[in-house]
């Protein structure tokens, strides 16, 4: 395998160094680096760039099986590569669902001959999404695909009877579940957050209790049972508050949080345009300043982008018609660049965690046959990322490599580009964009 040298990288944004990647690992640093080169050593210019684990996302909707004309396992994959990602988490909510040994080892498998990132299948909860059956959690965990976190995403688990046995049987293969925290009958047509906005544009409002009154049951079940629990796209300031409170009481909870909801407010739904209808739904400035605070101190642990891809029939039509649903693994890390980095408010260290290695653990992927979210050391697997934190650029979404194109950031500019891609020393994107010679050649679309 070709070995590369990373010509002044700053890892995690501290001080210039070069970095060796040899036989798929992190092989040297510094004056080792560059006297571990050889004559077939390729050489990638890092200067000024900074060098971060490879990403992990804990919620990506690949679509595949099912919805194909929306998104592949091929297609997903290539764009979380030019997102900066190395690992994705492949949502449930596929047709059929991801409720089997079977179709999770399907999704594994696609993902490892696309090869682009791993893909780390979500195992359903309940059969079919239902909310009634507990799935086949075990043989999930015990398959091929080696599945820890388990969602019903886009479903909640409402029945708190399913979320305790849930909650109870991942225990023995130090599973998590993932909720999606959805009062089902408080948000009966629901379209958007409730509030002064949806009053005033006549849309069927989603009150905050809906998420909160869930978050309240699961962290108190959590800690009944000694289990681990994660919530999906926290969305208000008062789901902040009681994962504050579950966290200082010692429950094992976790929580993410999504780029859109630490950069659009509620207010986008006056254009009427189904570009920023989302599940969970875009809330008010009070709650995005609450998110942002949550994840710089660390009460939310990560952030994952709810990749939520739709073809155009499913976006391009009225707003009551619309699917839920906004793409989201390439703008990403420019959203937490911009939101966060930008301001002084967290580190490229920190964004490390909240995008790597905190994701990795809490999946229970940063050990296994694949280890990901490690730190960027000599002898560990060479997934990593380059940034250039300090290149401006707009959101064209026809350029965004998603088969879907609703991103409600088409227009907006970023800061903080993906420059390079590492996927085990093999790089899958170079100069901004990804390398489809090395690997088998077709392009998805
Ligand atoms: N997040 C979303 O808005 N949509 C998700 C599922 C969901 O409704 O949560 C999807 O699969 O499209």
């Amino acid at each position: 395998m070709t070995t590369h040298l990373l010509r002044g990288a700053s890892p995690l944004g501290g001080a210039a160094t070069d970095v060796l990647l040899a036989d798929g690992r992190v092989a040297a640093l510094g004056a080792d680096a560059r006297s571990g080169a050889d004559a077939g050593t390729v050489t990638v210019d890092a200067d000024g760039l900074v060098l971060l684990p490879g990403l992990v996302d804990l919620h990506t909707h690949l679509r595949e099986p099912g919805r194909e004309d929306a998104e592949t396992v091929r297609s997903g994959t290539r764009a979380a590569a030019a997102g900066g990602f190395t690992a994705v988490h492949a949502m449930a909510n596929t047709s059929p669902v991801a409720d089997t040994a079977g179709v999770v080892e399907q999704v594994w498998r696609l993902g490892r001959d696309a090869g682009w990132v791993d893909v780390f299948p979500v195992g359903a909860v309940s059969v079919g999404l239902a909310g009634t059956q507990l799935a086949e959690l075990g043989a999930m965990a015990h398959s091929a695909a080696r599945v820890r976190v388990f969602s019903d995403d886009g479903q909640c688990v409402h029945d708190p009877v399913l979320m305790r046995r849930a909650l109870e049987y991942v225990k023995a293969f130090d599973g998590v579940i993932a909720q999606h925290a959805q009062e089902p009958r408080l948000t009966v047509g629901a379209q958007m957050h409730e509030g002064a906005v949806s009053a005033e544009v006549g849309l069927a409002g989603w009150p905050a209790v809906a998420e909160e009154a869930i978050i309240a049951r699961d962290v108190l079940l959590a800690e009944h049972v000694g289990s681990r629990l994660h919530v999906c796209h926290l969305s208000t300031a008062g789901s902040v508050e009681i994962v504050r409170w579950a966290k200082a009481r010692g429950i094992a909870v976790t929580a993410e949080v999504t780029p859109h909801h630490l950069l659009l407010t509620d207010e986008l739904a006056r254009t009427y345009d189904p570009l920023y209808k989302v599940n969970p739904p875009l809330r008010t400035a009070e709650d995005v300043e609450a998110l942002r605070e949550a994840l710089a101190d660390g009460t939310i642990d990560i952030v994952a982008t709810d990749h939520a891809p739709h073809t155009r029939e499913d976006k391009d039509c009225e707003w009551a018609a619309a699917a839920f649903g906004m793409t989201g693994l390439e703008t990403a890390l420019p959203i937490v660049a911009t939101t966060l980095v930008e301001t002084g408010r967290m580190t490229w260290a920190d964004v490390a965690r909240v995008l790597s290695s905190a994701p990795a653990r809490i999946g229970r992927v940063d050990t296994g046959p694949t280890p990901q979210g490690r730190p960027v050391a000599v002898g560990e697997p060479a997934n990593l990322t380059l940034v250039d934190p300090a290149a401006r650029w707009t959101v064209e979404p026809r350029q965004l490599r998603s088969a879907s194109t609703n991103t409600p950031y088409g227009g907006r500019e970023l800061s903080g580009r993906v420059v390079a891609t590492f996927l085990r020393g093999r790089p899958t994107v170079l100069d901004g964009a990804p390398v489809d010679t090395d690997l088998d050649g077709t392009d998805p679309r």
